[in-house]
């Protein structure tokens, strides 16, 4: 399917489907609020958008207020984005042509005072991981600590006194110089807080992911900022109940799941993971997808029985917020680039923990307890038989 016949919008099919009613009770039920809280936005934002052919939408999630402790009022910005130049142009024209988009996009959320803002997974390249070839794909990677993104993004940091962080694909040219799929966290003050590696590689479809770069070795950091404790699932992830459960364990108020899927495989999970574990560990989650078709010089197969293609499908982007109370805004568009911004106050991750209490009923001493003996070679499931 070409671009232009993609569906544009999930959300935009059901709200020309319904009606005023009907939509309040889709909303309730499926979204969690009967209606969503609009965040105003800046005429400048709405204009920049505008010209640079972006979605923009706000929301906010309200907390309860609290007698002993003040709200903890933070902007979250998400950014999706397709690739400018075609992937057969030199490497730095690619780059430098996603730099100058990004660029106008966090304009727009600096101008709307984003604190915290995530790009999507690997998004200063096309994701050229489906084609197994090592040229010219691993020439994009770069240092985390110095290398063209961070340096770039970094002036952006300070401009707006915001958070930024920044999945690339990273080069360690101390160790071997091995490539890993890294989010970068750069602090409001341009320095590298830290950086997380993806910690799960897929190995499905087109995406060979695993051909360029090992599981990460930097367990599940929660970084401390400025705005509020957070912490990144980088893409496949996301599937890994784990893996948002450790970031919980560390402190996570706000997880981040940049990714890169494809219509084909992972459409009808996307809304289903990211808010999911937003519910079972009482913090906000910030789905992010890449968006349209990238499409390569080369065919490549990927042993799955389908034709040789030369493209990965369509990024159907999608990207949405869901809060601990398992609310959520509507999603992005399905084909356009966009940036989605939600003011929310962190209170809200206690208040759900008090109501709730899933981390008290978790049990994590009978899991450790479980896990432990299920990992031993001699291991023998607890399965009870009719006999
Ligand atoms: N980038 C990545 O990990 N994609 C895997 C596919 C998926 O998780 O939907």
């Amino acid at each position: 399917m070409s671009e232009s016949k993609e569906l544009h919008s999930f959300d935009e099919l059901v709200v020309k489907a319904l009606n005023d009613k009907e939509l309040e009770e889709f909303n309730r039920i499926y979204y969690g609020r009967s209606c969503h809280l609009q965040l105003d936005l800046q005429q400048e934002s709405i204009a920049i958008a505008e010209k640079n052919n972006f979605e923009i939408a706000g929301y906010t999630f309200l907390a309860k207020t609290e007698e002993t402790r003040s709200a903890r009022t933070v902007k979250i910005g998400i950014i999706q984005h397709s690739i400018v130049a075609t992937t057969d142009k030199p490497i730095r024209e690619q780059r430098t042509a996603i730099f100058d988009k990004i660029l106008r996009i966090i304009d727009a959320a600096g101008n709307e005072g984003v604190n915290i803002i995530c790009l999507q997974e690997a998004w200063s390249m096309p994701f050229a991981f489906c084609t197994r070839e090592k040229q010219p794909w691993c020439e994009f990677s770069e240092s985390a600590e110095s290398g063209p993104s961070t340096q770039f993004l970094r002036e952006l940091a300070i401009k707006y006194n915001m958070v930024i962080i920044s999945p690339i694909l990273e080069r360690d040219e101390i160790h071997g110089d091995t490539i890993w799929n890294t989010a970068v966290v750069i602090s409001e003050t341009g320095k590298v807080l830290g950086k997380h590696r993806k910690n799960h590689i897929p190995r499905v479809g087109d995406f060979n992911e695993s051909t360029y770069y090992f599981e990460g070795n930097t367990g599940h950091p929660v970084f401390e900022t400025k705005y509020g404790r957070i912490a990144i699932n980088i893409c496949y992830g996301r599937h890994h109940p784990q893996n948002w459960l450790m970031f919980g364990l560390n402190g996570a108020e706000v997880v981040f799941n940049p990714s890169a899927t494809v219509a084909g495989l992972s459409e009808h999970l996307w809304g289903v993971e990211a808010r999911n574990a937003a519910i079972a560990n009482s913090y906000f989650t910030c789905a992010i997808n890449r968006v349209g078709t990238e499409h390569f010089s080369n065919e490549f197969t990927s042993g799955d029985g389908k034709p040789a293609h030369k493209d990965f499908g369509h990024f159907y982007g999608s990207s949405y917020i869901t809060a601990p109370d398992g609310s959520r805004t509507p999603g992005l568009s399905r084909v356009r680039d966009g940036l989605l911004i939600a003011q929310l106050d962190l209170n809200l991750c206690r208040q759900i923990k008090d109501k709730w209490g899933f981390t008290m009923t978790q049990r994590l001493d009978l899991y450790a307890k479980s896990l432990n003996e299920a990992v031993k070679p001699d291991y023998k499931p607890q399965i009870i038989k009719d006999i």
